[in-house]
């Protein structure tokens, strides 16, 4: 669409109009342009106009405003969703591994705590825990990601939302979750637990428990944590404290059953006990 007042192609003043006054005050928002900064063209013609090139699509403020609508969507989708445990652990869990059967019992046991399972919504240890929650009856929901290998959400997902930003979606899984349970996983399952472990660690956070399932797997790591990190002080004994190690699908549970229980029982936030 062109203005009444230029010509289209040119942006030169059209026959028979007057040229842009350039000697009055020109705004934009909060922004006031004089002289040369009074542009051609208003606000309206530049939205309006189809023509010209993309790229302020793959430009940083239209970015934002796709970040900002993961935020909107998750929110809106998770928000009723009640007690929820996001459960965490690879994606390359095949269905004959006994970590898989861990997995089906986890997500069924907290569905008979009356609990949501919040996974990725992916496949091998995500799938396991969204089975055994679907499979008991309960809310079983995936956060898909998007990955250049593209693998969907998991057969057994009744609530998904699939997102493209990665932090987007790590907000949801600590927002809408009570505790975190962890099968043995890779990079994308230490990201989590070690970001779940800082928020809690800085208080960012209301603290909520992190229990690893599997002892035999988490051993090396929990070595290397006392024997290298605290050892070198960058951590603290108490940082330790952070993480729970079990074999038990109903320790597990009982230990987010607990702190939800004592969490309850505190005063609400906003009476200077919590972090913002
Ligand atoms: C690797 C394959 C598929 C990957 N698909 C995923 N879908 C959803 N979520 C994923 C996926 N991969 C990683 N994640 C997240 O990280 C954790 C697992 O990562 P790990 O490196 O496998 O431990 C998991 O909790 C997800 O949130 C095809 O096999």
């Amino acid at each position: 669409m062109s203005d009444a007042t230029t010509d289209a192609a040119t942006d030169e003043p059209a026959d028979g109009q007057e040229p842009w006054d350039v000697t009055q005050d020109y705004f934009q928002g909060p922004v006031v342009m004089r002289r040369s900064r009074v542009p051609h063209e208003t606000t309206d013609q530049r939205l309006l106009d189809s023509r010209g090139p993309a790229d302020w699509v793959h430009a940083d403020p239209w970015r934002v405003m796709r970040i900002q609508s993961e935020f909107v969507e998750g929110f809106g989708a998770l928000a009723e969703l009640g007690p929820a445990v996001s459960v965490f652990g690879s994606a390359r869990t095949s269905p004959d591994d006994p970590t898989y059967a861990l997995g089906e019992r986890l997500g069924a046991g907290l569905v008979g705590a009356g609990y949501a399972v919040i996974t990725g919504g992916g496949p091998g240890a995500m799938e396991a825990a969204n089975k055994g929650a679907c499979q008991a009856g309960g809310t079983s929901v995936g956060l898909g990601i998007e990955l250049p290998f593209e693998t969907g959400l998991n057969e057994y997902v009744d609530l998904g939302v699939n997102f493209r930003y990665f932090f987007a979606r790590k907000t949801m899984f600590v927002k809408y979750a009570q505790g975190f349970v962890v099968l043995p996983g890779g990079f994308g399952t230490l990201d989590e637990v070690f970001e779940a472990i800082t928020l809690v660690q800085t208080q960012k956070v209301t603290s909520f428990p992190i229990v690893l399932m599997g002892s035999a797997y988490w051993q090396g790591l929990l070595d290397w944590l006392r024997g290298s990190a605290l050892a070198a002080g960058t951590i603290s004994a108490t940082d330790l404290d952070l993480i729970t190690v079990t074999d038990d699908v109903d320790e597990a549970i009982a230990i987010i059953v607990e702190s939800d229980r004592a969490l309850s029982a505190e005063p609400p936030e906003g009476t200077g006990t919590h972090a913002e």
